[in-house]
């Protein structure tokens, strides 16, 4: 397998990486950040991956959530991929902020001309963690996944699709239920087609109505973000959860916006809930 190394930095102990590599699902080169905490110098660790929302790259979160300090003391390496591929210049894919470039939706996309370049989801579940588990000493049974808005919904909707592969799942703000809002809307009538039956494969409330995710989902959501009402739909995660039996920590937080600000005021608690589980 290929892997470049972009940089390394010495931090809190241990090493802030930033990495490239040939993705075959994707057909693209692919970067991803990587840090490792001291701990990682002696043994293999739990890994914890990240996804962040619209118009992210793999650097957002590596450097606008404090996740690193926290990180080195629980003994929890962080992966933060990026949120679609990039280069392939396709009709369409930089027209808008929230569709197509840095807007991939974590979903392995069936419609032309996405289908044969946007396969997040494969990308994430599959090539991702084995690159990942072959040139870094983490441990390939017990994987956490996370993320923001976007990429919340991502760690969401992988984890239900696929808990044998992740052991531990919490989200900052997601776009709950991207089938009744416009940014779903948008990105799945192009990555999947006009035929709605096919999006519910890809909707986490939907999903966890049918299948629950084996363990606790913790999600925080601030009140004065400025996408609640008409992207985010909290009330559908807790409404499905209701429905189904999910274990669901469902957090409302008066005052919080869906910046970075609020992510940093609460990624300790998702560190702590991640570590939990997964053991450090
Ligand atoms: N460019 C847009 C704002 C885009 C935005 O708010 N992106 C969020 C994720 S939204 C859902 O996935 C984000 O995380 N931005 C990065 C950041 O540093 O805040 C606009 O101009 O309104």
């Amino acid at each position: 397998m290929n892997l470049q190394t972009r940089s390394q930095h010495a931090c809190f102990g241990g090493r802030m990486g930033f990495y490239a590599h040939a993705a075959q699902a994707t057909g693209t080169e692919m970067r991803f950040a990587v840090y490792e905490p001291p701990q990682a110098s002696a043994r293999k660790l739990p890994a914890l991956y990240y996804l962040a929302g619209l118009t992210c790259n793999e650097e957002t979160f590596v450097i606008k959530a404090g996740a690193q300090r926290l990180a080195a003391d629980m003994g929890l390496v962080l992966v933060a991929c990026d949120t679609s591929p990039r280069g392939l210049n396709l009709p369409g894919d930089a027209d808008a902020w929230d569709f197509g470039v840095g807007a991939g939706f974590y979903l392995d996309a069936t419609a032309q001309p996405w289908a044969g370049h946007y396969r997040m989801s494969r990308y994430l579940n599959e090539e991702l963690p084995a690159l990942v588990e072959a040139n870094f000493p983490v441990r390939s049974d017990r994987r956490g996944i996370f993320g923001h808005s976007m990429g919340g919904h991502g760690a969401l909707v992988n984890a239900l699709r696929n808990p044998q592969r992740w052991h531990s799942v919490s989200a900052f703000a997601p776009i709950a239920n991207p089938v009744a809002v416009p940014w779903g809307e948008k990105a799945f009538s192009n990555y999947l087609g006009s035929d709605r039956q096919q999006w519910e494969a890809w909707d986490a409330s939907l999903l966890m109505r049918a299948r629950p995710y084996p363990g606790l989902m913790l999600v925080d959501q601030g009140l004065s973000d400025q996408f609640i009402d008409n992207q985010l739909h909290p009330q559908a995660l807790q409404a499905a959860a209701d429905a189904s039996g999910q274990k669901l920590e469902l957090r409302l937080h008066e005052g919080y916006d869906h910046s970075y600000w609020f992510i940093q005021s609460f990624i300790a608690d998702h560190l702590r809930h991640h570590a939990a589980i997964l053991g450090s």
